[in-house]
C-alpha cells in the first residue's frame, strides 16, 4: 500500500473549534440505556480511537456522529453543526466506514470508486485513491471476487474520495492481516499528516498504541478513560508489578522502585539462588484496559 501523503481538504473550510463536540449524549433502545451520558471532544488533525468491549456504545455514537442514528439527549456538535439538523454541503464534509459489509456489487473496484467520486464535491483523483489503499491490482476486478480484507480497503477508499475533512471509521481492519493492517495505518497517518480529523473505533489496543493521538475508552455506554494511549488510566496504572513465588504462594506487588524490591528478594532468598518465578512487568495499553473494563463492571454491579 502506498503511503505518500494524500492532499489535504480544502484549507478554506479549516476552523479552530473541535472537530467533534459531545456533551452527555444518551441513548436507549427499548430498556437498555445503550449510551448513558457520553462527553468527548476530537480536535482538528488528530487521529482519536474509540475503545470499548462488545456492547459498550462505539457504534452507536460514531452512529449518531455521523447523523445515521437519532439520540434521545445531548448536544452534539460536529464540524460545527448538529448532525440530527445538517444538510447535505455537512455531509460532503465527511467520509464514513461502517460496519456493514457493503453488496456484492458486479461494478469494477474502479468503476465502483469512480461512481462514487461523483457524489462529492471536490474528490479526490480515483486512481489515486485506489493506489493509496493498494488496490491498484485490483481496480478492473468485479467487486464480489475481492477477500474480505481487499473489500474492507475498498469500504476506506470510498471513505475517502470526497476528500472528508473528518473521516469515521468503524472498526476498520477487522479481518485484515497483519501486513495490511500495518500499511492500513501509514494510510490513515497520511490522511491525518494530510489535514484530515480521524475518529475510529477498534478492539485492538495495539492499533490505539500505534496510531491514535489520543483514545476513549467507553465502557457500558460511558466515557471512563481520556487521554493519549501512553498516560490512559493515570500515572498508577503503569505502575510496574512484580511476581514471585513464596512458599509454594504467587505473589505480587506493585512497586515504583522494582528493582529495590528485586535486591530484597534477591537477598532474602539467599548467595547465589534463584528468586521463585520472578518476573517484572510495566502494565501494557492492554493491562490498562483490562483494568477500567473491569473496575467498570463491578461498580454496575
Ligand atoms: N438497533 C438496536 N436496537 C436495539 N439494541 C441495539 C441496537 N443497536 C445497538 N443496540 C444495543 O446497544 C448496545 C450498544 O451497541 P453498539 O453497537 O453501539 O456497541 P459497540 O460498542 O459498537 O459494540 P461492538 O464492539 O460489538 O460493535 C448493545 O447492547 C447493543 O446490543
Amino acid at each position: 500500500m502506498e503511503t505518500t501523503t494524500l492532499r489535504a481538504p480544502d484549507p478554506a473550510r479549516a476552523r479552530t473549534t473541535a472537530a467533534v463536540r459531545v456533551r452527555d449524549l444518551r441513548k436507549r433502545y427499548g430498556t437498555h440505556q445503550a449510551l448513558d451520558g457520553v462527553e468527548l471532544d476530537v480536535e482538528r488533525g488528530e487521529i482519536f480511537a474509540v475503545l470499548g468491549p462488545n456492547g459498550a456504545g462505539k457504534t452507536t455514537t460514531v452512529e449518531i456522529l455521523a447523523g445515521f442514528r437519532s439520540r434521545d439527549d445531548g448536544e452534539v456538535s460536529v464540524l460545527g453543526q448538529d448532525p440530527a439538523t445538517a444538510g447535505r454541503a455537512w455531509r460532503a464534509g465527511l467520509g464514513v466506514v461502517l460496519q456493514d459489509a457493503r453488496d456484492l456489487s458486479e461494478l469494477t473496484v474502479a468503476e465502483t470508486v469512480r461512481a462514487t467520486a461523483r457524489y462529492y464535491p471536490a474528490p479526490r483523483d480515483p486512481a489515486e485513491v485506489i493506489a493509496a489503499v493498494g488496490l491498484q491490482e485490483k481496480a478492473g476486478k468485479r467487486v464480489r471476487t475481492l477477500s474480505g480484507g481487499q473489500r474492507r480497503r475498498l469500504d476506506v477508499a470510498l471513505g475517502i474520495v470526497g476528500r472528508p475533512e473528518l473521516l469515521f471509521l468503524d472498526e476498520p481492519t477487522t479481518g485484515f492481516d497483519p501486513e495490511a493492517r500495518h500499511a492500513f495505518w501509514d494510510l490513515v497517518r497520511s490522511l491525518r499528516d494530510g489535514g484530515t480529523t480521524v475518529l475510529l473505533t477498534t478492539h485492538y489496543l495495539d492499533e490505539a498504541a500505534h496510531l491514535a493521538d489520543r483514545a476513549a475508552v467507553i465502557s457500558a455506554g460511558r466515557v471512563v478513560a481520556l487521554g493519549t494511549p501512553e498516560s490512559l488510566g493515570g500515572p498508577q496504572a503503569r505502575i510496574p508489578v512484580v511476581r514471585w513465588v513464596e512458599d509454594g504462594q504467587p505473589r505480587s506487588e506493585r512497586s515504583t522502585t522494582p528493582t529495590a524490591l528485586v535486591a530484597q528478594l534477591a537477598a532474602t532468598a539467599g548467595p547465589g539462588r534463584e528468586v521463585d518465578g520472578l518476573t517484572v512487568t510495566r502494565p501494557s495499553l492492554e493491562d490498562v484496559y483490562l483494568d477500567l473494563i473491569h473496575d467498570r463492571t463491578e461498580e454496575s454491579r
